[in-house]
């Protein structure tokens, strides 16, 4: 077998993290929900396990620029995020990153595809145009024909397919998915993580779930366990490590 040359073991970096702290409160009442993280993101999907309270949502928003961490940086393609306004940083997140949460979060008087070319229309694209692109993203996620359909009008699973589409149609370079199938039965749930980890791939997006799932866990190509705000172990799905390892490094 040979081993990898220098160009193979290049992977650009798409989030770093440094240091990264985060404490809610002060004085007594003071919450250290991050402490000293560093965390390198390279292409490929990567789960953030660990207990309740350890800062898996803490850093998932810290990485996403949602919240500005109390110390340390993280940074977009070598881009400090603390550096940036709030403005910039709202921009960043519209144009390079993409959600899903627990529960879809979709706008129940809009049809689906209306709500997955939401972030297109905000970001100033026309109505007809925006349309297009998220018929084009729901039929790639095994939703065509459902396009015109209210979230109240599709199941747990079709609506977090909904929001997965919503997630990618703006191109992000990384999706942020926090407990997406938390609100599905195991079924639904394994079928929505296949979704999930296919569809960033296919659009060359890196993924990052927080979970308190192994099984969802397992579809990722890396997890990181949390304990206390910071990373405890780290593990390789087998066969998919050197991607990912080598980011790391
Ligand atoms: N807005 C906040 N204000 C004060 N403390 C907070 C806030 N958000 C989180 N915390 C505290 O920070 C710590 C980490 O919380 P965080 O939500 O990141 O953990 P988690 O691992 O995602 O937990 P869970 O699995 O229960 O969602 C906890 O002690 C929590 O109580």
């Amino acid at each position: 077998m040979s081993h990898p040359g220098p160009i193979e073991r290049l992977v650009v970096m798409i989030i770093s993290a440094r240091q990264l702290s985060m404490t809610y409160g002060t004085g007594g009442i003071a919450a250290h929900a991050l402490a000293g993280v560093d965390l390198d993101i390279g292409p490929g999907s990567l789960a953030i396990m660990g207990p309740s309270g350890s800062g898996k949502t803490t850093l998932l928003h810290c990485l996403a620029g949602i919240v500005r961490p109390t110390g340390g940086a993280v940074c977009l393609r070598g881009q400090d995020l603390s550096a940036m306004s709030d403005r910039q940083r709202t921009a960043l997140r519209r144009r390079d990153f993409g959600f899903v949460f627990q529960s879809g979060q979709l706008l129940a008087e809009l049809p689906a595809n209306e709500n997955v070319a939401l972030p297109l229309m905000l970001d100033g694209m026309k109505h007809q145009l925006a349309i297009g692109r998220a018929d084009t993203y729901l039929r790639m996620i095994g939703l065509a024909g459902m396009e015109n359909r209210r979230p109240g009008e599709l199941s747990g699973g079709q609506a977090q397919r909904v929001a997965i589409a919503r997630a990618l149609v703006a191109e992000p370079a990384v999706v942020f998915a926090d407990e997406p199938t938390g609100a599905l039965d195991q079924q639904t749930g394994q079928e929505v993580m296949d979704v999930l980890v296919g569809s960033t791939a296919r659009v060359g997006a890196a993924l990052v779930v927080v979970t308190h799932d192994p099984g969802v866990a397992r579809h990722c190509d890396r997890t990181i366990v949390m304990r206390d705000g910071r990373i405890v172990a780290e593990h390789h799905a087998p066969g998919r490590a050197p991607q990912q390892l080598q980011a790391a490094r």
